[in-house]
């Protein structure tokens, strides 16, 4: 009894030493895995901003960045691996100098005469038996401590709970498009002072199969409207009606289905036009693909393209030209007959010519949709039925293009500036011709 004593007294020390390298195993892996994942975004960056690394010929300046990232993950792969050593010899030095210290001891009860040699022969064997078995657990015990550091940030995102609320059941079979903001209040969650409320009490209500044009400088929270029409947010105060309705009590699927939203930074798949054009629809005809892409003013050069439809966009869409992508997002947007469209500075990259011919089948469709527009060209903005002005968050001034000029407000400021820009930019063209 008194050997086993002893070897229990033992057994504490065999499993604080590993215990505590453990977790300093735990934390480097942690701090190797976001080391990765920040070298893995210096590489991805750079990748998928390739022309602009190019035309800045800043090639040894990013490979620079990756060879940092990478000799940082390198160091802490290093004490990693110093970590493991130590791990695996303090197992194999405690549980050894648990051997010694027992046959020593035996030694001296055998000595004495209380335990025979048998005896000690039969418990020390008994006792290796035992040790190794400790020393297998405590041997798989690192390797555990650094499976738990790298899942952590798995499971931090699998436990973080959704700030939207939960899907909605509604899905009426008709939808009027009739949206209303009442007293909204936003601000994003990281800039949540009260100087950072990107939208102040605003209420604006956008009629059915009208056109209504949202305008305003920059960093105004245009955008934001539209993320909050998405859902992509929740506003903290005030509510966003769709028919009368709360928007977050009508079904996410359907509300996507019925709002479509065309941006300027639009997104096309390496696939073919005819692919990114029913993207979401695949459901959908050639016919009405056709018709899509002919109110988006696309059809005609897609007909020009090498396979037409079938012509592949190239990744990110880089096979087609900016305005010619945002022709085919139009049509992608046009093609579910959205009940609502956004367009989103959507015909930033198209000159006078297209921009024209896709508003003026945007605004003589007979099933017309309810159509927000915001863009920065006002002789665009000039053809929507109503004009809403936001200023830093706080609706300025509405109503029509011939009455708000009238009203010699901000709006009136923005045309005359518009016009003049435009009017500078003739002259130049004109000068260069002569
Ligand atoms: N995801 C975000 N997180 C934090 N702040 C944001 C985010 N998106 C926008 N903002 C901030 O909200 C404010 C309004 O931005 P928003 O994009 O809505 O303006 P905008 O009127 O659409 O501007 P622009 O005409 O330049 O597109 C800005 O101050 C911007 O910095």
């Amino acid at each position: 009894w008194k050997m086993t004593l002893f070897t229990c007294m033992g057994l504490p020390i065999i499993w604080v030493i590993p215990k505590l390298i453990g977790q300093f195993h735990q934390t480097i892996a942690i701090k190797v895995q976001e080391s990765l994942a920040k070298a893995n975004q210096v590489a991805t960056e750079t990748f998928s901003n390739m022309k602009t690394v190019r035309s800045f010929a800043n090639e040894d300046g990013e490979t620079e960045r990756y060879r940092r990232q990478l000799e940082d993950t390198y160091s802490l792969n290093k004490k990693e691996a110093v970590g493991y050593a130590a791990s695996t010899w303090s197992n194999s030095i405690t549980t050894l100098a648990l051997k010694v210290f027992i046959l020593y001891y035996g030694g001296t009860l055998v000595t004495r005469g209380t335990v025979s040699s048998g005896d000690l022969v039969s418990f020390i064997l008994y006792e290796l038996q035992f040790a190794s078995a400790v020393e297998g657990v405590m041997r798989a015990y690192p390797d555990v401590r650094k499976a738990i550091g790298g899942s952590q940030k798995i499971f931090e995102y699998l436990d973080r709970k959704p700030q939207t609320p939960p899907d909605g059941t509604l899905a009426p079979e008709t939808l009027q498009g009739h949206i209303q903001f009442k007293n909204v209040r936003f601000s994003y969650p990281v800039t949540a002072e009260e100087n950072k409320i990107v939208l102040k009490d605003v209420s604006l209500e956008l009629k059915p199969g009208q056109t209504t044009a949202l305008v305003g400088l920059n960093r105004s929270g245009k955008t934001t409207c539209v993320k909050l029409l998405e859902r992509f947010y929740q506003p903290q105060a005030g509510e966003i009606q769709l028919d009368g309705k709360p928007l977050q009590s009508y079904k996410d699927q359907y509300l996507h289905d019925k709002i479509a939203v065309v941006s300027q930074d639009c997104v096309l798949f390496g696939r073919s036009v005819r692919e990114n054009i029913k993207y979401g629809y695949e459901d959908a005809s050639d016919e009405e693909m056709h018709r899509a892409a002919k109110l988006a003013s696309a059809h005609d050069f897609i007909m020009g393209l090498p396979s037409q439809y079938d012509t592949d966009a190239g990744e990110k869409g880089g096979q087609v030209a900016g305005g010619q992508k945002q022709r085919i997002s139009i049509a992608r947007a046009l093609i579910r007959r959205p009940k609502i469209l956004i367009l989103d500075n959507a015909t930033s990259d198209l000159d006078v010519e297209n921009e024209h011919q896709v508003y003026q089948a945007l605004l003589n469709q007979t099933n017309r949709c309810t159509v927000l527009l915001i863009s920065n060209q006002m002789n665009v903005v000039e053809k929507a039925n109503h004009i809403v002005v936001l200023s830093e968050g706080v609706i300025q001034e509405e109503g029509s293009h011939g009455e708000l000029l009238e009203k010699g407000g901000l709006y009136a400021d923005m045309v005359r500036k518009y016009k003049m820009g435009f009017q500078r930019k003739e002259e130049k063209r004109n000068d260069a011709q002569s």
